[in-house]
């Protein structure tokens, strides 16, 4: 390839480059786009408007990739996998920009073919123009309809193309929502937009109120330590910088939070975090602790997490055991046991843009058998009377009702508590919160990640 018809990269768009760059890390290494772009950003001093362009363009490619890739390949005439792997990511690029924002056709064409030449040259700047320029005569619109199963014969398969899906993830939801296709519908076009930024303020260092007042955001409408951030870089947040605040899913907030508030009586103050990493629940839960005068030991299996945990306790009652939780070690007679349980992370999908993409099915069934073992030696761990408090960031039903209920009906003398209580706080009553015993969230109904929630005890 000679030199003079390649472009430099110093001539072209920083940000659509950092997008490109996240795109190519998240294919070539199984990168995760939300811990690549912000250090991209970072390093290469791209702030701004330039650095939300950029966050916009990476994380909603990747989360719409599937939808993408059909509409690429209808233009291409061949399946994306026979399109060389960094030409695919600038058409990815590109055809987001076509199809799902405001950017002129002839803007997202040609700064498109740019980053091709300036890589690969001529000819696959071409086929780049060739593509992008018949994706860009139709509509999103126009294309789902050509393009999506017919709705009349297959509806989950058409909401799962329209809304950019996995089917499988689609069944799952619909199957979690109890077959209700005008709630499958919202559930899955919520978490196709770009998740809001909820923040925790740390109770006993700030209130939300405070929070609220000095980083320009909104106080939640559940938690009590929320705090809705309307744009900007959290990292910007003075109080998360002096670690008083957090980002966190108000969902997480609220699960946290519930493990502190169950009625256990002559609660003696040992509290357990069975599965801590990276620490967004213990830090809540410490900060809790400290005020109850009680004291978290948390659990968790990979060094490296357990890391991030003491990040972010810092000098709260938190003691850290790197274990796996099934073997911990650790006395039974815990007052009260979080155990939000690795899981498939179905019910955060908007905040991890290409995981969608990546989950299998198969993943699910393996972690299903982890959870119910975790989920007996909490109910081992606990006191007679004391609260387990059950969790995943899915609403898949394997890794949550059949769980519950499958180690429920194994252990002697375990029993199911409403968790409906332990969340009813600020706006959210019981109207909201179904037929229990258990709790699911949705980012449709709740604003939040689709977080799960059972209590247990033992007699
Ligand atoms: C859903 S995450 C927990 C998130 C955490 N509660 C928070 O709010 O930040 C599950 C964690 O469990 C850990 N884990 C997986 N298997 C484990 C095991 N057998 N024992 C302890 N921890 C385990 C994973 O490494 C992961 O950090």
């Amino acid at each position: 390839m000679s030199g003079d018809r390649k472009l430099r990269q110093k001539d072209l768009d920083p940000a659509r480059v950092a997008a490109r760059d996240t795109l190519r890390a998240v294919r070539e290494r199984d990168a995760y786009a939300n811990l690549v772009l912000p250090k991209m950003l970072r390093d290469r001093k791209i702030e701004g408007r330039d650095a939300a362009f950029a966050t916009e363009l990476a994380y909603g490619t990747a989360r719409a990739q599937g939808l993408l890739d059909a509409v690429i390949a209808a233009a291409a005439k061949r399946p994306v996998e026979e399109i060389d792997g960094p030409v695919l990511d600038v058409l990815r690029l590109g055809a987001y920009q076509l199809l799902r924002t405001r950017v002129g056709s002839h803007a997202a064409v040609s700064t498109s073919v740019d980053l091709v030449r300036s890589e690969n040259g001529m000819g696959p700047s071409g086929f780049a123009n060739a593509v992008l320029r018949k994706v860009s005569q139709k509509t999103e619109e126009m294309w789902v309809d050509e393009l999506a199963p017919s709705p009349a014969e297959d509806l989950v398969g058409y909401l799962a193309f329209q809304y950019a899906h996995p089917r499988w993830i689609a069944e799952v939801f619909r199957d979690a929502l109890g077959g209700s296709a005008g709630q499958l519908q919202a559930a899955l076009a919520a978490d196709d937009e770009r998740p809001p930024v909820h923040l925790v303020a740390r109770p006993g260092y700030i209130t939300a109120e405070e929070l609220a007042l000095t980083s320009g955001g909104e106080e939640g409408d559940y938690s009590p330590y929320c705090v809705y951030l309307p744009g900007g870089d959290p990292g910007d947040v003075e109080a998360i910088r002096e670690g008083y605040a957090g980002v966190q899913d108000e969902g997480s907030q609220l699960i946290a939070r519930a493990v502190t508030v169950a009625e256990v009586a002559d609660d003696s103050g040992r509290w357990l975090d069975m599965c801590a990493g990276p620490g967004g629940k213990a830090a809540l839960i410490g900060a809790l602790a400290e005020i109850d005068a009680a004291c978290l030991d948390a659990i968790e299996v990979s060094k490296h997490r357990a890391e991030l945990i003491r990040k972010v306790v810092n000098d709260l009652p938190v003691t850290i055991h790197v274990a796996d939780a099934r073997s911990s070690g650790l006395e039974p007679g815990y007052d009260r046991i979080l155990l939000d349980a690795p899981c498939s992370g179905l019910g955060s999908l908007r905040r991890r843009p290409e995981s969608r993409w990546r989950r299998t099915a198969a993943d699910v069934e393996e972690l299903v058998v982890l959870q119910k073992e975790l989920l007996t030696e909490a109910l081992r761990l606990v006191k007679p009377g004391g609260v387990v408090a059950y969790s995943t960031c899915s609403p898949h039903p394997a890794e949550t009702t059949a769980v519950v209920a499958d180690v429920r009906a194994s252990v002697d003398g375990a029993r199911q508590l409403d968790a409906r209580p332990l969340v009813t706080v600020g706006k959210l009553g019981p109207e909201l919160l179904g037929d229990g015993p258990h709790v699911q969230l949705w980012p449709h109904i709740h604003g939040t990640d689709a977080m799960f929630l059972a209590a247990l005890t033992r007699d």
